[in-house]
């Protein structure tokens, strides 16, 4: 099966930070990354420009210098306390990134939303899933993350880290992983490697019943070493179906994204089993989360 991906996920491709004149001992160097060509698209004041746990303001005094009618989410009041004193004017949002509702957001700011951010190791699946689940309204996204989450996003079927993570990404955005950030580049030195991410969002809908191709993804990745035939099995007991003979004797791995949705729209086709997005609007976020 052939699969066109935008991504790169051999680690050639990985650029150092100093490809991008960013020596990486301290954190004054890693600043320039947030004043350089990661943001030359932005045209106006930077309206959608929206940035996740804005904390201190070590990224946003950069950004705001440029983007004037930016906003930052932040979930801790003492750092925004301290925020709006040492940057008035600076708009802010007190709250979860995780509850925001982005749509609204985009509304508000009359633009397609810019997301930016050094995000919280804790959260940072639960943070790609709600931003997927916001896909309609959201540019782009740049991003410091795992280094490890960053190779699962870009990750290629028959590649050892092709998972769910890669499918959706593949399928809602094109995905760039574009430099190491080394551990001693922070403040406490944490014990994963960072990375930094370059995510364009596609202006496209998946064209099937998601909450199935979820349902699909999830059976056939728990049991990734087993043919789809027996991973799929449950799932195809309860609705009374047979596997599609072509997948049947193939590990989830093996299908490139496309499939995916394909598989879905034979096993569970729209006109069957209708699915409303704009109704339906929280699929890859975990339920407990806000809409
Ligand atoms: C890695 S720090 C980045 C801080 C600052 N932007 C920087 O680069 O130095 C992550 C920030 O996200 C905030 N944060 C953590 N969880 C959050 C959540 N659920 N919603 C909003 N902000 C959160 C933390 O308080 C912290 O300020």
């Amino acid at each position: 099966m052939d699969y066109n991906s935008n991504s790169d996920s051999s680690n050639n491709n990985i650029n150092t930070c100093s490809t991008y004149g960013i020596t990486t001992q301290s954190n004054e160097n890693n600043d320039e990354l947030w004043q350089s060509e990661a943001f030359e698209s932005l045209k106006n004041k930077g309206n959608g420009v929206v940035e996740l746990g804005c904390g201190l303001g070590q990224i946003s005094k950069f950004l705001f210098q440029k983007y004037k009618n930016m906003v930052g989410i932040e979930i801790d009041s003492k750092a925004l306390s301290i925020l709006s004193r040492t940057m008035p004017g600076f708009d802010y949002i007190h709250d979860d990134v995780l509850q925001i509702n982005y749509k609204e957001l985009c509304i508000n700011k009359k633009s397609k939303l810019t997301v930016i951010g050094n995000l919280p190791f804790y959260i940072t699946s639960q943070i790609l899933f709600c931003l997927l689940d916001y896909h309609k309204y959201i540019e782009q996204a740049v991003v410091t993350i795992q280094y490890e989450v960053g190779k699962r996003i870009i990750a290629k079927p028959n590649d050892k880290n092709y998972c769910i993570l890669s499918i959706l990404f593949n399928l809602y955005t094109k995905p760039y992983l574009l430099f190491k950030i080394p551990s001693k580049a922070f403040y406490p030195v944490p014990k994963v490697e960072a990375a930094v991410m370059k995510i364009f969002f596609k202006n496209n809908y998946l064209n099937c019943n998601l909450l199935f191709l979820k349902n699909i993804l999830h059976h056939a990745f728990q049991q990734k070493r087993k043919k789809l035939k027996s991973s799929l099995k449950p799932l195809l007991k309860t609705y009374q179906l047979e596997i599609p003979s072509y997948v049947a004797d193939l590990r989830p791995q093996q299908l490139i994204p496309q499939d995916f949705i394909h598989l879905t729209n034979q096993l569970f086709p729209l006109n069957k089993y209708p699915f409303y997005p704009d109704v339906q609007t929280k699929v890859w976020r975990k339920k407990k989360h806000g809409d």
